[in-house]
């Protein structure tokens, strides 16, 4: 079964579903090669917004997939992994059109990089969320960590990343990181959330996401991100996050 569904839906937008529910929508290799491609699809004149969500309601992603992460050891290893999805989030995060984190259950680690990398989050009343990689003996090694300082007030991003705690939704409603909220029938207060864009021409839209882009490319987001991974990568090789790794394999088995 695949990994994911890309569906054009008549609104005018794309809607991208991870569905590994079994495994919490974690981000392996076919995922990455999924969202690689609905961001090509999203490119094409008729669409006008790109929401990604997650299958069922345990998770909208748990991150990145780590019964098949946990065989990469070295630094170089990791790097080749966690740079081919910098760059997937990075394109995403540069789409010419709004895009959505439709998070309509627990998201976790390299979930909440792919969520801040869109630029609207709505999320399921009281679903937790986290940066958890801290916990990990990581860091975000996606990305995710330098777009966070560029969306929220510096203390708010730090305090999250540093504590690398679990929130409620609202929690993060409060601190700017979640943009609204839902109880049910997520797709329908999705797609009203995105009606006024979802009218409007295509070039509106991309004229007004190329602000957002250029301040981007002026503050060389891009090398920031290249270092965050490159330090993720340094730290993914430690004996802790190791450690931490085999511990959560082991209780599964
Ligand atoms: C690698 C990139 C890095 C980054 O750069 O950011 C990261 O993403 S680090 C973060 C990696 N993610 C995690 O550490 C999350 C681990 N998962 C959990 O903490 C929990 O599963 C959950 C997400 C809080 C959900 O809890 P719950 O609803 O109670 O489900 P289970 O724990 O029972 O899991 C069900 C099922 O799913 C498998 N699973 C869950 N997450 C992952 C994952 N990230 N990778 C691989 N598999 C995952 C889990 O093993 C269970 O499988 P079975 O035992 O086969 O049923």
């Amino acid at each position: 079964m695949s990994a994911y569904t890309i569906e054009k839906r008549e609104k005018g937008y794309l809607l991208f579903t991870i569905t590994r529910s079994e495994k919490r929508n974690a981000i392996n290799y076919e995922v990455m090669k999924g969202l690689e491609e609905a961001i090509n699809r999203a490119s094409e004149s008729d669409i006008r917004a790109l929401i990604i969500t997650g299958e069922e309601d345990h998770a909208f992603c748990s991150g990145g997939d780590l019964s098949v992460f946990h065989l990469l050891h070295t630094k170089e290893e990791a790097y080749s992994m966690l740079s081919k999805m910098a760059a997937i989030l990075y394109s995403l995060l540069t789409l010419p059109i709004p895009t959505v984190a439709l998070i309509n259950g627990t998201v976790v680690g390299g979930g909440c990089e792919l969520a801040v990398s869109c630029d609207f989050r709505l999320a399921r009343k009281g679903i937790k969320a986290g940066f958890v990689q801290g916990k990990q003996a990581i860091t975000t090694g996606w990305g995710g960590g330098s777009i966070l300082t560029e969306k929220l007030p510096t203390a708010i991003a730090m305090k999250l990343l540093m504590e690398a705690e679990l929130h409620t939704a609202e929690e993060l409603k409060e601190a700017g990181f979640i943009d609204g909220l839902f109880e049910k029938e997520a797709i329908q207060v999705c797609e009203a959330y995105l009606e006024k864009m979802l009218e409007k021409d295509l070039s509106v839209l991309q004229s007004y996401k190329r602000l957002w882009i250029r301040k981007w490319e002026e503050n060389k987001l891009r090398e920031r991100i290249e270092e965050e991974v490159k330090n993720c990568a340094l730290l993914w090789e430690s004996d802790a996050h190791h450690d931490y790794v085999k511990t959560f394999m082991k209780k599964r088995l």
